[in-house]
């Protein structure tokens, strides 16, 4: 059953949208993760990602044989050269006049090539969409470290370093939730019709130290679990609300997570995916529908965590499960995104938009304060007040 709008109150996407140009920004950023392309790209790519962050060797043994099993294929950028196209598509449709690069923090094509490129437009207000909606020193703090150290090389070869602002965090902007919720909807529905109602839903994301957690986003009033948690659990309620609403039945709910790394005697954020699914089974529960609210596209942390481990654990235990599709290249999606660009842009006219958002917690900040999602180790950072 479609969703126009997670809860009826609420304008959808393209409803009350601030109006006029992006000025000042003259170029929107794409910012992801980057995925190796081929098998020769694995090795090299899991030593960018993990250089310097104590991965244990056995771990990135394991992680290598995730992506060989893919063909050495990370599904993320297939999904961002889509999400590239329905952003061009969207913003072209709505007479939105701003270049829309791309660029990835871990392999190419790389974010200093990228800014290179932008500096030789001579675009000099550059606007920043991380593939990431929620706040954490993974998902935020260290993307704009890797912009901070890109801008940096550009100044070094005597090249502008055009200023960078980052879109705020969109985890309960309505053009992500509402695809979700449709999602959710749409994995309920493939479950077999016997236990399709008694299905609960096991909202997933990826697991993270407690440590950088308890520290993530503006702190203040979120206490255990800090921003990252009270993120994920806003948007997974209005989730649950919505799909409620949708088709009339009221699910057990439960925020899980996956993907977890680092040294085993460091804690990280529980309970597990496959943990969850033995435990549900263990209670009796007719199905689980999984929902990777956590992420943005259905890339390698879906594709195998959850597809193929999770589903794998699930197949074990008897128990029905379904995954619900990530937002991916959502049109509603490509909308929100023009709507985050023209509010921003707004703001810095010195305007105050309308600022689009559902759940509890209200519209995420446009620049992340001092001492936001902290670093082990304080590195330069760009887009935020340090
Ligand atoms: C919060 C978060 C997101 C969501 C926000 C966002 O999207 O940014 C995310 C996304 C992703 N993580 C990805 C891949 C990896 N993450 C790793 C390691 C880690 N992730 C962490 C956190 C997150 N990760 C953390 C705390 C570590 C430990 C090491 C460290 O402290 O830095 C490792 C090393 C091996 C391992 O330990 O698993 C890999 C290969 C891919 C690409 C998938 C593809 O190829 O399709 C994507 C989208
Ligand atoms: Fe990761």
């Amino acid at each position: 059953m479609p969703v126009q709008s997670p809860t009826p109150d609420t304008p959808a996407p393209g409803n009350g949208a601030p109006t006029g140009g992006p000025a000042p920004y003259d170029a929107l950023l794409l910012l992801s993760f980057g995925g190796p392309e081929g098998p020769d790209d694995v090795v090299p790519f899991l030593e960018n990602v993990t250089r310097g962050r104590g991965i244990p060797r056995e771990r990135l043994k394991e992680v290598g044989r995730h992506y060989f099993l893919f063909g050495g294929v990370s599904p993320i950028n297939a999904q961002n050269r889509e999400l590239l196209d329905v952003l061009r598509k969207d913003f072209a449709e709505h007479g939105l006049d701003l270049p829309v690069y791309w660029g990835n923090r871990n392999w190419a094509p790389y974010l200093t090539d990228t800014l290179r490129e932008i500096s030789d437009a001579g675009h000099r207000r550059v606007l920043v969409l991380a593939t990431s909606a929620y706040a954490s020193y993974s998902g935020c703090r260290q993307y704009r470290e890797n912009l901070a150290a890109a801008l940096a090389v550009l100044g070094e070869e005597g090249r502008a370093a055009p200023r960078v602002d980052k879109l705020r965090h969109y985890f309960n902007h309505p053009g992500f939730v509402g695809p979700m919720v449709d999602s959710t909807l749409a994995a309920l529905a493939a479950l077999p019709p016997e236990v399709r109602d008694g299905a609960r839903l096991a909202f997933c994301t990826h697991s993270i130290p407690t440590a950088a957690a308890d520290t993530s986003g503006p702190v203040a009033g979120h206490g255990d679990g800090g921003a990252y948690v009270a993120q994920h659990l806003d948007t997974a309620r209005v989730v649950a609300e919505a799909v409620r609403a949708a088709d009339g039945v009221e699910r057990p709910w439960e925020l899980v997570y996956q993907s977890r790394s680092g040294a085993p005697s460091v804690p990280w954020l529980e309970p597990d995916i496959c943990d969850h699914l033995e435990q549900q089974a263990a209670d009796g529960a007719p199905a689980v529908v999984m929902v990777p609210i956590g992420f943005v596209s259905d890339h390698m942390e879906v594709k195998y965590d959850l597809d193929t481990e999770a589903a794998a654990k699930a197949a074990e235990l008897g128990l029905p499960v379904a995954r619900a599709a990530t937002v991916g290249a959502d049109p509603r999606f490509a909308a929100a995104v023009r709507e985050l660009v023209l509010e921003r842009a707004a703001t810095e006219q010195g305007r105050a938009p309308e600022r689009c958002a559902l759940g509890a917690l209200g519209p995420s900040h446009d620049v992340c304060p001092a001492g936001c999602c902290p670093a082990r180790t304080p590195l330069p950072a760009a887009a935020g007040r340090d």
